[in-house]
Formats: C-alpha cells, sequence, structure tokens
C-alpha cells in the first residue's frame, strides 16, 4: 500500500492540475469548488495562476472543507444562496464514473451542496483517478449510494430503501471521531444504500430514468448522491491514470436545454 499512495495522489495531481489549464476561463467571474481529496489540487493549481486571472474570481464553495480551501488559498470567497449568476464552471471530484459521466458522489458526505452547486454552473468538470472509473454505477464504489437523510426519518428510509431492492443500506458513522452517525455540513445524516450489479441503469446523458426519482421522493431523503450527466450542463472527466498520463472523456452525446 505504502507504494501506491504516492502514484494515487500524483494521478490526482495530474487530472486537477490538467482540468484546471483546460477549463479556468479567461475572463472568469465566478467558479464552483467542490469537496473531496482530488479538489485539493484544483485549488493547488489556481492558487499558482497569475493573479490577475484570480483576483475578480468568486469561488463558491460545496462545504466546510472546500470553504476551508478557498479561504486558505486567499481566493475570494462566495456563496451558492448569496450566487444568482450562472457559474463560468465547476470543479469537483466523483466516487466512481461511468462512460455517460454520470457520476456517484457523496463519499464524503458533501453531496447535496455539491448538486446544488453543479445544477448552478455552465458546465462540470470532474477530477479523479483511475480508480473511479466504472461500467456501470454502483459497482466500483463499495459503500454503494450515499443518501443525505433528515435525522428523525433515517429509519423510515432505510426500510424504503430496502424494500426498493438496496442490500443492507445503513446509517454512516462518524468513525473514531465521533461516536454516532456522521453529520452533513446541512446537520443531516448520510445513508450508504448498496444497490445490485444493474440496478443502476445506465443511463445516456439525455434520460434520467426512474429509479432515482423514486429515492428522491421518499419523505425524509434530501438528496441522493447519482448525478446523473443529463442534469447539468455539459460534462467533462478527467481521470489521473496509473501510466502516469491523463484521460479525458467527454459525453458521448451533448444536449443543450
Ligand atoms: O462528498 C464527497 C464528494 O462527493 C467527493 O467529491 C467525492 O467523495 C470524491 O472525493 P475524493 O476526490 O477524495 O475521492
Amino acid at each position: 500500500m505504502a507504494t501506491t499512495l504516492p502514484l494515487i495522489e500524483s494521478a490526482k495531481r495530474l487530472a486537477a492540475y490538467r482540468a484546471v489549464d483546460e477549463h479556468f476561463p479567461p475572463n472568469a467571474r465566478s467558479i464552483g469548488i467542490g469537496s473531496g481529496s482530488t479538489v485539493v489540487y484544483v485549488v493547488e493549481r489556481i492558487s499558482l495562476l497569475p493573479r490577475e486571472r484570480t483576483d475578480h474570481v468568486t469561488f463558491i464553495p460545496t462545504g466546510y472543507q472546500s470553504r476551508e480551501l478557498i479561504v486558505k488559498a486567499g481566493l475570494r470567497l462566495g456563496s451558492i444562496d448569496m450566487h444568482t449568476e450562472t457559474l463560468d464552471v465547476v470543479f469537483d471530484g466523483a466516487d466512481e464514473v461511468d462512460p455517460y459521466l454520470n457520476c456517484i458522489k457523496g463519499g464524503g458526505a458533501c453531496l447535496f451542496q455539491e448538486k446544488l452547486v453543479a445544477i448552478s454552473g455552465r458546465k462540470l468538470v470532474v477530477v479523479a483517478d483511475f480508480r473511479k472509473l466504472s461500467p456501470s454505477l454502483s459497482t466500483h464504489y463499495a459503500p454503494g449510494v450515499p443518501i443525505e437523510v433528515v435525522p428523525l426519518a433515517a429509519n423510515y428510509v432505510l426500510s424504503r430503501l430496502s424494500s426498493l431492492g438496496s442490500s443492507a443500506p445503513t446509517i454512516r458513522m462518524g468513525g473514531a471521531a465521533k461516536a454516532g452517525p456522521c453529520i452533513t455540513d446541512n446537520g443531516n445524516f448520510i445513508i450508504d444504500a448498496p444497490f445490485p450489479d444493474g440496478f443502476i441503469p445506465m443511463a445516456s446523458s439525455s434520460i434520467s430514468p426512474p429509479r432515482p426519482l423514486t429515492l428522491k421522493s421518499i419523505v425524509g431523503v434530501v438528496e441522493h448522491g447519482i448525478f446523473w450527466a443529463g442534469d447539468r450542463k455539459p460534462v467533462t472527466a478527467y481521470f489521473g491514470m496509473e501510466d502516469g498520463t491523463v484521460s479525458v472523456r467527454t459525453q458521448p452525446h451533448h444536449h443543450h436545454s
């Protein structure tokens, strides 16, 4: 493991740097900054740009972690609830990405604000390493689909997920640093809901399949971590590969709405 860690970190960094170099607009006004360990390198790259390219840009975070990244890099912090203009671009990580660039997100419990910021952008640029590439959602990322729920409804949502076909959905725990459940930046719980292979249909970018809508209609579900490519503006994904290259993928079909 000790030898694979630097490889993965360098894969993340290569992907993030290339994504910023190709998508940070010349006259940027507002940029969304997602969450996770890969986005750290996005902010690192942005902080290396000439100040005249970043001084007039407002950076919109997707949670406490990315808010801190923005502030510590000396960039101008905004807030999605204060921002009405479409963001030029949103950079974010992902836990799993299928060939249509549909994603599972929320491994770091930040999915709700990430989705809000992603739909507020003109385009989404996903940064990840090769481990995130997946032929079909919920086959590579073992915990399954992260779902943010109002705490009072957690047990009800668990039972609904089981009857929908999720195998052993669980409330995510805080781990060593927090007794009891993980609490999101919005004060909610996360349920991780694994689904059998093939349960989440592979959607082309123009279709929003029924099952995620079913998830969203459960009382108590705030948002789920499936990001359908068709819900957003164009998506481009950068994957740092094992051989030191970066694989750039765009959606097979772009639908402009
Ligand atoms: O809630 C967390 C986010 O969806 C992250 O963007 C995702 O988990 C990927 O994180 P990382 O880049 O650390 O793998």
